[in-house]
């Protein structure tokens, strides 16, 4: 709405108090005020459209004051004809928001200092975030059950052109398509790479980055950011606190560049990244071999753990660990200690110390260097001597994350943190009696699953799996089907730059964390 009323037309900044605080519209009777966490709008034609109404009917008075938080703030521009435009967003359920805009004549106030209240709205809406970013945006039209192009124009493509972003969008035609964009993206040409889809493009895109000679510079400069699009959606999950594409667009709009862990696999010849998780037994049968369930969106994983409970299938496999942390009382301690440390003094960047050595360290690494090599070796190599080999005959599950959310309610790797340089492993045994099986995989959801005297969680640098007495069977990274044969995996500390809410990830941390001593 532009307000051509005389009332509202004539702008002035209200020198008085704090001059670049308060724009004024016509000597007090409208304002738009910057207070610390909020822009607050007090303007006739706002109140009236804000107005309580029942039946919509307007009821009560008209509301003094409307406060916008500056997370929901897109952009705040000046027009050529001397138009104040502010882009924002409202909720519209938990699910759902949506892009509205205040529009208000400069009239005869001085553009220049109109300017620079705006400047100071655009810092307070964005901070430590890097405005108009540079986006290759992929999307997987048949992710999930196959809306991420709806998706995309309805709820992302309106928020991001609202924050003036800069987009250059590809809808993909076929798998391993977003691999070879990221093998040839110019690297200079974008500050991130959007992903509308499952994790599974997440995957290809961390991948086609590894395949580059320069592989390192890549993974350091180019963000990626996950759009929900798909039926598990842990990245978004993880990163954006949400697995709804419309809060998850805000949250990439407004997201900071954070380092994260990612790990190598090697199998028979073969070297790959994985971001997410690696699994054998329960939890990668029930992902992969219910793709006939996919139908279902997120409920195919639960039925697929229920059949397999009853089942009562175990996987024989021997196992090689590069331990770090060896009980769930040490991991908890070293989580309290990361996330005590995210109160420590910040640099520039707002990286935490922590963070700044770790980028510090990277950065003495030549750009054009490929991914880093291998401290461990491959799986064909002799293992190293100092790892514990234990060969299991009943094994349920192996599960191993770097992220805590695997899907909506299923928080598996609670005590996961982003740049920690160690993954999370969970084991459990196959062989348990039905009812206390089902009360396992439930635990997940109660959040009661890290305390469960079944489960073994520790964390990892490096480890080997290798199946045993078994024809064929399925072993998932990161969703996606590899061949069942043995593997290695180590992680590289601080690899991978993605864009996250608030520089750690979203979930809340294992029970009671906040009580270690
Ligand atoms: N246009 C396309 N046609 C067919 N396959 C595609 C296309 N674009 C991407 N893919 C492939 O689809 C696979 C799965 O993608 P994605 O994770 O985005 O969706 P999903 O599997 O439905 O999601 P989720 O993992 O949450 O179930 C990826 O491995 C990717 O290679």
């Amino acid at each position: 709405m532009t307000d051509s009323n005389s009332e509202f037309a004539a702008v002035a900044l209200a020198r008085e108090a704090s001059p670049d605080r308060v724009l004024t519209l016509n000597a007090g009777s409208a304002s738009l005020t910057l207070r610390d966490d909020v822009l607050v709008v007090q303007a006739r034609d706002l109140a009236k459209r804000n107005r309580a109404r029942f039946c919509g009917v307007a009821i009560g008075a008209l509301p003094t004051e409307i406060t916008f938080p500056y997370y929901n703030i897109l952009w705040a521009s000046i027009t050529p004809d001397r138009v104040l435009e502010i882009d924002y967003t409202t909720e519209k359920s938990k699910s759902k928001i949506r892009c509205e805009r205040l529009q208000y004549s400069l009239g005869n106030a001085p553009t220049d200092a109109a300017q620079a209240w705006v400047e100071t709205l655009l810092n307070n809406a964005y901070g430590q975030a890097q405005r108009r970013r540079r986006a290759k945006v992929l999307i997987n039209p048949h992710a999930g059950p196959g809306g991420a192009v709806n998706m995309w124009e309805h709820d992302v493509r309106p928020i991001f052109e609202a924050a003036r972003m800069i987009l250059d969008v590809v809808v993909t035609t076929h798998g391993g398509e977003g691999d070879e964009i990221c093998q040839a993206l110019d690297i200079n040409a974008y500050d991130v790479v959007v992903v509308c889809s499952g994790d599974g493009l997440a995957y290809e895109v961390f991948n086609g980055f590894g395949k580059r000679p320069d592989a390192r510079s890549a993974l350091q400069k180019v963000a990626i950011a996950h759009i929900p699009c798909g039926s598990g959606n842990a990245m978004s999950l993880n990163l954006n606190g949400s697995h709804h594409s419309g809060p998850s667009a805000l949250a990439v709009v407004k997201g900071v560049r954070t380092s994260i862990d990612l790990m190598s696999i090697t199998q028979g010849p073969r070297r790959m990244l994985s971001f997410l998780s690696q699994s054998v037994g329960i939890i990668a049968e029930a992902d992969l071999a219910t793709e006939h369930l996919r139908w279902l969106g997120s409920m195919r994983f639960d039925v697929g753990v229920v059949q397999r409970i009853f089942s009562k299938k175990v996987y024989p496999c021997d196992i090689s660990l590069k331990i770090e942390l060896e009980n769930k009382s040490q991991v908890r301690a070293h989580y309290k200690r990361i996330r005590d440390g995210e109160q420590a003094p910040k640099d520039e960047g707002g990286r935490s110390t922590a963070e700044a050595s770790l980028s510090t360290s990277d950065s003495r690494l030549e750009a054009g260097e490929g991914l880093p090599p291998l401290r461990f070796g491959t799986v064909n190599d002799k293992l190293p001597e100092d790892w514990e080999t234990v060969s299991y005959d009943k094994l349920g599950s192996f599960y191993c994350g770097n992220m805590a959310w695997m899907a909506p309610n299923a928080n598996f790797f609670s005590a996961a943190c982003i740049n920690d340089g160690l993954m999370d492993l969970i084991t459990n045994d196959g062989d348990v009696p039905v009812l206390k099986y089902v009360d396992l995989m439930t635990s997940v959801e109660s959040g009661k699953f890290f305390d469960n005297s079944l489960v073994s969680y520790r964390k990892v640098s490096a480890y080997r799996f290798t199946p045993r007495n078994q024809s064929d069977g399925y072993i998932s990274i990161d969703g996606e089907r590899i061949p069942f044969e043995p593997f290695q995996v180590e992680v590289h500390p601080g690899l991978g730059t993605v864009l996250s809410k608030s520089g750690r990830y979203e979930a809340a941390g294992p029970p009671h964390w906040e009580n270690v001593v």
